[in-house]
């Protein structure tokens, strides 16, 4: 019998008010092979908060978001997910159960034409295509176009539409502005925080522009060698300049 958390039918937000904790993970390691890169990792996402990662290259931001799909080796502590323990769920139950995850690579399948590419995945919720081409209104005007037809940035809008067809209750962005033009980001991360701002969605994105995340986002941590350094309201590391400068040297 399936696991009530982990019920797709349910449409997305209606079994997690907000304010009530989605994910927790408790004092995790997690790594590849015998290498531990997340050491005692504790972390909550209440529903309806979005979390910016930040830290500088290679302290393990990738590493959680493939932690919390299930893609790395659990050393130690427990991941739950509405309550229930996930530990060892595999990562495509997880994705089933609601975790949205947007990878680095922005893969769109090649050969379906956009709309295929948002039909072939969607579930039951409140995302259809009329809302996600009203995000997007450019994947409205390709729409016919090929997956591998398109721009860098439109691939972006439209692996982030995929996802959200699936109806995830907790969307993972990994560094979705990577390699794109300024007035692509502009109204990529503008698409973005209307998604937290206007549509209550849940998610965790890991970005390597601080200033851009701080802005989009409701929380952030920051992450220096696999270990939570920082957990603050974006809006005040934002206005922070010297904690800015110690934690992520951007100067001001
Ligand atoms: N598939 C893998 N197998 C083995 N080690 C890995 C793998 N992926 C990442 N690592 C190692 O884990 C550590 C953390 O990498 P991770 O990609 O999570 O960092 P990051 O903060 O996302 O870095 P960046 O900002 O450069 O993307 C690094 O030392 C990296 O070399």
């Amino acid at each position: 019998m399936m696991d009530p958390a982990m019920d797709r039918t349910r449409p997305a937000g209606t079994a997690s008010p907000a304010g009530a904790v989605l994910l927790e993970l408790d004092h995790v390691d997690a790594g590849y092979g015998d290498a531990i890169v997340l050491e005692q990792l504790s972390l909550r996402i209440e529903a309806g908060r979005s979390l910016a990662v930040l830290g500088r290259n290679g302290v393990g931001k990738t590493t959680l978001l493939e932690t919390i799909v299930g893609n790395t080796r659990l050393m130690g502590g427990a991941l739950r997910w509405q309550g229930r323990d996930i530990t060892s769920m595999a990562p495509n139950q997880r994705a089933r159960g609601g975790i949205g995850w947007v990878p680095q690579e922005r893969e769109a399948f090649p050969s379906l034409t956009v709309q295929e590419n948002l039909t072939v995945v969607a579930c039951p919720g409140p995302w259809t295509l009329a809302r996600v081409y009203d995000l997007f209104p450019r994947l409205r005007e390709r729409r016919r176009n090929f997956g591998n037809e398109l721009s860098g940035g439109e691939q972006q809008m439209l692996v982030i539409a995929r996802a959200l067809m699936t109806n995830p209750k907790l969307l993972l962005l990994d560094e979705p502005m990577e390699g794109l033009a300024p007035i692509v980001v502009e109204e990529l991360s503008a698409a973005i925080r209307r998604l937290h701002d206007e549509e209550g969605l849940t998610s965790i994105v890991v970005e390597q522009h601080p200033i851009i995340a701080l802005a989009m986002t409701q929380d952030v941590i920051v992450l220096e060698r696999g270990q939570i350094i920082h957990h603050a309201p974006s809006a005040e590391l934002a206005r922070d300049g010297e904690a800015l400068d110690r934690l992520l040297g951007v100067t001001a």
